[in-house]
């Protein structure tokens, strides 16, 4: 039986609480039988015995802390014990002796076992908690509700009224709203790491492990949105399908694995590669300028020349860079930047190929 939230410490907090409570309570509890004019009994040994008890599980508590849902079970048995002695005891008494009223001798315990029900629901899991309910229940409250009904003078008196809501429906209440909250949370909580899981799927492409377009797309849609300057690397890989067809589909995609961390390696950690398409790659560099940008494009066709992937004799990727100029939208720049790989394909493949600076024309460098 798996103990809901073992090591949370805020179940400890709330264990130690109410503990400490029921002790406070007890200790009044006792002061008060042994103060009254009357004394009985069951009022003489419960009291103290439980202030006794939890004290000793608030010390228990304490040297072993990890033993939190044990000591509240042994508190939950201990509370149903405490509950159902003077039900049962009071009941049998005000049956049997003529002239004595149960709402008189039962001690103010309803709003008690209303919360005793609250921690059983919490404290036991699944549906073992619904068994230990109506047992629970059976044990204090039926001999109660059953004397009421039997004597409808003490029922409809306030005290019997009282006793009839606390005992009856605001128990039900909370033995059947406590799980609906609990299957509720917990079903949140797993709609949320759902999400969460979603969230990086979405974000990650499966091949690479590279960002993937989606991603890319929202940052580019932040690039742009900043004032600071930025550029845009796109790069596609030459002659891939041929590798492909030579080498088959696996190898094909090594290539593009390779590409995607030899190129990740090399970027710094502002900078964000995202798998735009097959074999096609997008890079966001930061804070950059042209020259910078072209740099940056540069270092990234070298390093993909010379990656070693058996066995494809070389790997190739042409390249188009541009600034991110103002007034930019997602397609002008990916435009220009798709013009500039366009062009590096046409003069052969593994070169850089600069968009039209405003004003300017074009730069170009290849292996
Ligand atoms: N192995 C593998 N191949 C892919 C993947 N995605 C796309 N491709 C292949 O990439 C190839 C792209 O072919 P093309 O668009 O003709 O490009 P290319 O052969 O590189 O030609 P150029 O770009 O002009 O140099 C196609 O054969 C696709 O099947 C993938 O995830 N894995």
């Amino acid at each position: 039986m798996q103990a809901p939230d073992t090591d949370n410490r805020y179940v400890r907090i709330a264990v130690m609480f109410l503990l400490s409570l029921t002790v406070f309570a007890g200790a009044c509890a006792t002061a008060i039988h042994w103060l009254a004019p009357v004394h009985r009994t069951m009022d003489l040994i419960i009291p103290p015995a439980a202030t006794v008890l939890f004290g000793g599980l608030i010390v228990a508590l304490i040297r072993r802390p990890r033993w939190v849902i044990g000591i509240a079970r042994i508190a939950l048995a201990a509370g149903a014990l405490a509950l159902a002695a003077p039900a049962w005891l009071y009941t049998l008494q005000a049956t049997l002796t003529p002239g004595v009223q149960l709402i008189d001798l039962l001690p103010p315990v309803s709003s008690l076992f209303v919360v005793f029900l609250v921690m059983l629901m919490i404290f036991i899991p699944g549906r073992l908690a619904f068994f230990a309910a109506a047992l629970c229940w059976a044990l204090v409250a039926l001999p109660v509700l059953a004397y009421l009904l039997l004597h409808p003078l003490e029922l409809w008196s306030p005290r019997g009224s009282d006793l009839m809501m606390a005992y009856g429906p605001v128990s039900i209440l909370v033995v059947v709203l406590l799980p609906v909250q609990r299957g509720l949370a917990s079903k949140i909580r797993r709609l949320a790491s759902e999400r969460q899981r979603m969230e990086v799927m979405l974000h990650r492409d499966p091949l690479t492990g590279v960002q993937s377009r989606l991603l890319g797309e929202r940052m580019l849609r932040e690039a742009l949105a900043e004032a600071a300057p930025a550029g845009v690397i796109m790069l596609d890989l030459d002659r891939f399908k041929s590798i492909n067809d030579t080498y088959g589909h696996p190898v094909g995609d090594r290539v593009l694995q390779a590409v995607a961390s030899g190129c990740k390696e090399l970027l710094r950690e502002n900078e964000c590669i995202s798998r735009w398409g097959g074999e096609e790659f997008l890079v966001i560099v930061p804070n950059v300028d042209a020259p910078g940008l072209q740099q940056v494009a540069e270092r990234l066709r070298s390093a993909i020349a010379r990656l070693p992937v058996a066995p494809v004799r070389q790997v190739t990727a042409s390249f188009g860079t541009t600034l991110i100029r103002p007034g930019d939208t997602l397609d002008t720049v990916l435009q220009r930047a798709d013009q500039a790989l366009y062009r590096a394909k046409e003069l052969g493949g593994n070169r850089v190929e600069a968009g039209p600076v405003a004003g300017a024309g074009s730069t170009h460098s290849s292996g």
